[in-house]
């Protein structure tokens, strides 16, 4: 079965209040003298088009030789031409025919470059491929000898031309569109849009038409400009419409006579100058107009990015010491006893930088026989299974069996009885398989990932970094990119095979039944608009509630997910609130919908040490009180024995031991599991010898504070 990818972005919110980036425009607009200046004359010439007749009771057509070339005055203002017609009437009606040239030929560009930009740039693939191609072939035709051809072949329309020059110019368009569309569709909060179930063409007109917009309004102006050029140009060399009065046919007339009455060439050429000046300066005003709007929507983005870039840093950093102490304390251990870590594969540990504070072991290490489980530093089991024992595992019938076994008498039957109600899997992923085209053919980056999850239960994806993990959450929420290579045996959501779904049931799904919490919050909110717009339309959209039904649910989410002050933040743009609170929005948008199955993909991660505790308890209570399926994606097995029933242990793309979190913490079967949590959960003496407080080692002290505390 090929699994569905991501072809789009997504977000978690939309038809709100624009953001005052755009409020503004046509009030700096309209304070800017060229501007004004620029729409008064343009103002001041269509008006004179469209008045044409109320202005003059003289036919633009109309000739008589008696007037020819006669003198200004009279019922001539402005003189006779060539062939005694009135000047100032085929000057005014020849305005009409410059702009609804002008505006044919902008509109067929638009209509043509806009809508096949934005799908190109959205949809990418075969779309692209073949608009680019053609788009490309479109540009290398000389647009004159065309329009030369073309005017041969139809006869003398202007208008024909105009729209035949406007399909000219659509690769224009079509190439700035696509290369906006595609720039926005990889921002986070795109992304986090189609996990939250909008349409793609909500997402399109929320998230990717407003940043066109700008570009696009900038270079119409231009456009508008160069059309009158050309189509005045056409009409000079004598292939306009005879009977049509048009600027371009009256300098052609001019040109004729210019030594007899050169002036004559004052009114069209004054009119085209002033025309093409105007727009072009408009443009230029709209573009400073525009900058100076998305200037606060620049800095509010560049703030988030920063944010988020600090964050990384950050985290690499403690990443970064906390394997400088492994190194130290494995050294040190290695020194004083010579054991524990032997177990551990020693060329991986520390191998390479890594994002993430778990040490990367490179070679994969031979699974011992399961009947002779490698016994774990005494004081990591002691402390993990203490961890656990607090946990009420579902687990799934194997799982609960084994665990039984291994608990003895010690479980509880309540917990037993839970575990038969919740007993249904909600998910069922069997034989994933994601790859990307490679140099060398194809990269595998899942090979074969199986996991299921039931109603109500935690499951952990746990492993070092680049083992997968994100990809295979991807892959159960169709979002992976249109490059990757998937499939899957099965893939089946509360009996739905996921494969089959096509595009518009997949959005109805995420979202409202299956809901995501992101790694970095602040990239996964619009940073254009407000948070309560953004939460509310995903609430309006799944649950077709009016409008103040879905903000009086939203604030209420708000206040639940323990944000103090909820209309403040209703209110406010992701870069007015901190990461902590950005993480309970977003946690406080994917719940919103009551979904079944939430993804969580390192939620903690990109947070303070103390927020991660918060946000792990605000998870793991709202998980209970919805009875959600959950797969938490992470690193840190402090986290998994905090709030998991379950735990997935992947490495380099495959799972390497699958159990119930207590089982697996009482006696880990394979050696990279063992590796792992020796590495994870090592008595905290040397570390706080050493003085690093890790992210990790302070989640797992604190995670065994909260145990310590609830026994
Ligand atoms: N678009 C892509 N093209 C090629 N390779 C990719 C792409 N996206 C991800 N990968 C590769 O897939 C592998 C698994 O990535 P994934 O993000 O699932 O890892 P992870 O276990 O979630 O790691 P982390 O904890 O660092 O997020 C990595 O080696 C990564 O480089």
């Amino acid at each position: 079965m090929t699994l569905p990818q991501s072809e789009a972005g997504l977000a978690p919110g939309t038809a709100a209040a624009p953001a005052p980036v755009r409020a503004g425009l046509v009030r700096r607009l309209l304070r800017n003298p060229v501007a004004v200046g620029c729409l008064a004359v343009l103002a001041l010439i269509a008006l004179a088009s469209l008045f044409a007749p109320l202005l003059t009771d003289q036919d633009p057509a109309h000739s008589s030789l008696t007037e020819t070339l006669a003198p200004a005055g009279g019922a001539h203002p402005l003189g006779g031409d060539g062939v005694g017609r009135d000047v100032l009437a085929r000057l005014l009606y020849g305005g009409r025919t410059s702009l609804l040239g002008a505006l044919l030929a902008v509109s067929v560009a638009l209509v043509i470059g806009v809508p096949s930009g934005l799908l190109a740039g959205y949809y990418r693939k075969w779309f692209d491929a073949v608009s680019s191609w053609l788009a490309n072939i479109l540009m290398a035709v000389p647009a004159i000898v065309v329009l030369l051809v073309v005017m041969s072949a139809v006869g003398q329309n202007t208008y024909v031309a105009m729209a035949v020059f406007g399909v000219l110019m659509s690769p224009g368009v079509f190439r700035l569109i696509r290369a906006s569309a595609i720039s926005v569709r990889e921002e986070l909060y795109v992304d986090a849009a189609r996990v939250s179930g909008l349409t793609d063409g909500r997402i399109v007109r929320r998230h990717i038409l407003p940043v066109v917009q700008a570009p696009t309004i900038i270079q119409a102006a231009q456009m508008l400009g160069l059309a009158i050029v050309i189509q005045s140009g056409l009409e000079f060399l004598g292939l306009g419409s005879a009977t049509q009065a048009s600027w371009g046919s009256m300098l052609n007339d001019a040109f004729a006579n210019i030594y007899t009455k050169p002036v004559l060439m004052l009114w069209p050429g004054g009119a085209l100058a002033l025309t093409v000046a105007a727009f072009g300066l408009l443009g230029n005003a709209l573009r400073d107009a525009l900058d100076a709007s998305a200037v606060s929507g620049r800095r509010a983005r560049r703030a988030v990015r920063n944010a988020a870039r600090a964050r990384k840093a950050e985290r690499a950093r403690k990443a970064e010491e906390a394997e400088q102490a492994e190194k130290s304390v494995t050294a040190v251990k290695a020194g004083k006893a010579g054991k524990a870590v032997d177990s551990a594969p020693a060329e991986g540990i520390g191998a390479g930088p890594s994002t993430v504070p778990v040490p990367v072991p490179v070679p994969v290490p031979e699974p011992v026989p399961e009947s002779v489980p490698e016994p774990v530093p005494e004081s990591v089991a002691e402390s993990v299974t203490e961890s656990v024992a607090g946990a009420e595992s579902p687990g799934s019938p194997e799982d609960t069996k084994s665990s039984a076994d291994a608990d003895g008498a010690r479980q509880p039957k309540a917990a037993v009885a839970s575990a038969k109600d919740d007993d249904a899997p909600l998910l069922v992923l069997d034989g994933l398989r994601v790859s990307y085209p490679a140099e060398d053919g194809e990269k595998a980056v899942v090979d074969g990932v199986s996991l299921t999850v039931r109603k109500g239960e935690v499951l952990g994806l746990v492993g070092e970094s680049g083992s997968g993990k994100s990809q295979t959450a991807f892959a159960v929420l169709g979002l992976l990119p249109p490059e990757a290579l998937a499939s899957a045996d099965r893939l089946v959501f509360d009996g739905t095979e996921l494969g089959r779904l096509n595009r518009s049931e997949m959005n109805r799904l995420r979202g409202r039944r299956i809901a995501y919490v992101p790694q970095e919050p602040m990239s996964n909110l619009d940073p254009s608009f407000r948070i309560g717009a953004q939460l509310v339309e995903p609430v309006r959209r799944h649950l077709r509630l009016p409008a103040s039904q879905a903000r009086t649910k939203t604030l209420g989410l708000l206040e639940r997910v323990g944000i103090a002050d909820p209309e403040r933040v209703f209110a406010s743009y992701p870069h007015q609130i901190s990461g902590g609170m950005a993480q309970r929005v977003l946690i406080a948008g994917a719940v919103s919908c009551d979904p079944d199955l939430l993804i969580a993909d390192e939620p903690t991660t990109a947070l303070d040490v103390t927020v991660q505790a918060e946000v792990l308890d605000l998870m793991r209570s709202l998980q209970r009180e919805r009875n959600m399926g959950m797969i938490l994606v992470t690193h840190d097995f402090g986290v998994v024995a905090d709030i998991c029933d379950r735990v997935t242990v992947m490495q380099t793309g495959t799972v390497v031991e699958s159990a119930p979190a207590r089982e697996l913490f009482a006696a880990p079967r394979h050696p990279y599991t063992r590796m792992l949590l020796a590495s994870t959960l090592e008595d905290a003496e040397p570390r706080s010898a050493l003085g690093h407080a890790t992210a990790r080692t302070a989640a797992g002290t604190m995670h065994t504070a909260r145990q310590e505390g609830r026994a």
